[in-house]
């Protein structure tokens, strides 16, 4: 039975917590200083605002906003039994390294946690338990730590992009008369669909795209409009600008 504590119920710890609690052989511990946050995760967790109790725990989860880490590491005291595990976007092994004795585990998680669809990145101490942990809610890759920043930007705030592009193609759906909960149905069930698909198939994306287009028909239409935008740019640059960003706060650690 592992003992996990996750430190920050917000969004990432809070949506971590609750797929989670869905499955597996742990006990769950919530912390966080915001009585709201505690009450969003209640029913996934014991919930605590003091940090010894989540201190407690074999493997910590430290789901706190990169700026707090440093003042909050320390205060929890962990030891060479134990396994950190930060989430916190742009802080590096090096720098949990100076503020804790636990062994470190470097994860980049996401939202889909709560579904238990996450994809997920991570380095470091990686032991089977975290493993285990990581299968309960999603898939996950083992990457070099140099390789975060871009997993930051791609499964990281992945899920805002592509809640984007759904948002954009629902909207479609209303302009021409759909019901917005109808045309948002619509939309996220073929992302879904299509994600799936992508995961299932032997098939390239370009043959899933050509097994679509049917010759004459209403798909190439809307396809021949892409490829002659900028769309597949744009969407590489939003990526590419929030590795920027990760590079950007790893280097502000760094400097610290
Ligand atoms: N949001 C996401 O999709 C993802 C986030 N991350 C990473 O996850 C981390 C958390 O992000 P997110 O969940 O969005 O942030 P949130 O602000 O939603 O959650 C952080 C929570 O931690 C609480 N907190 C602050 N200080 C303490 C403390 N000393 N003890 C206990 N709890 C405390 C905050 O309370 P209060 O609000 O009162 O300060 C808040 O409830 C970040 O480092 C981010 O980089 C990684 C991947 C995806
Ligand atoms: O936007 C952020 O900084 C965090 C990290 C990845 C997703 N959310």
């Amino acid at each position: 039975m592992t003992h996990l504590s996750v430190v920050g119920c917000g969004n990432m710890g809070g949506a971590l917590l609750q797929g989670l609690a869905e499955s597996g052989d742990h006990t769950l511990v919530g912390c966080d200083i915001d009585a709201d946050a505690r009450a969003s995760v209640a029913d996934y967790c014991e919930t605590t605002d003091d940090l010894a109790v989540a201190a407690e725990a074999d493997y910590v989860v430290l789901a706190v906003k990169p700026d707090s880490v440093g003042d909050l590491l320390p205060a929890l005291d962990l030891d060479a039994e134990q396994t950190l595990i930060s989430i916190a976007a742009g802080v590096s092994i090096d720098y949990l390294a100076d503020l804790t004795d636990a062994q470190i585990v470097r994860l980049m998680p996401n939202l889909n946690a709560e579904t238990r669809n996450m994809a997920a990145a991570v380095t470091g101490a990686v032991d089977d338990t975290v493993r285990a942990l990581l299968n309960e809610v999603g898939e996950y890759a083992e990457i070099q730590e140099s390789e975060m920043d871009i997993a930051t930007a791609l499964n990281g705030s992945g899920p805002a992009f592509v809640f984007y592009l759904i948002g954009a193609m629902a909207d479609a759906g209303v302009d021409s008369g759909l019901e917005a909960e109808q045309a948002e149905t619509l939309a996220a069930q073929t992302f879904k669909g299509a994600a799936e698909t992508v995961l299932q198939s032997e098939q390239s994306i370009d043959e899933l795209i050509d097994a679509v287009c049917s010759e004459g028909g209403t798909t190439i239409e809307g396809m021949e409009l892409l490829w002659d935008s900028d769309v597949e740019e744009d969407v590489g640059a939003a990526v590419h600008a929030a590795e920027d960003r990760s590079r950007e706060m790893a280097a502000e650690f760094a400097d610290e």
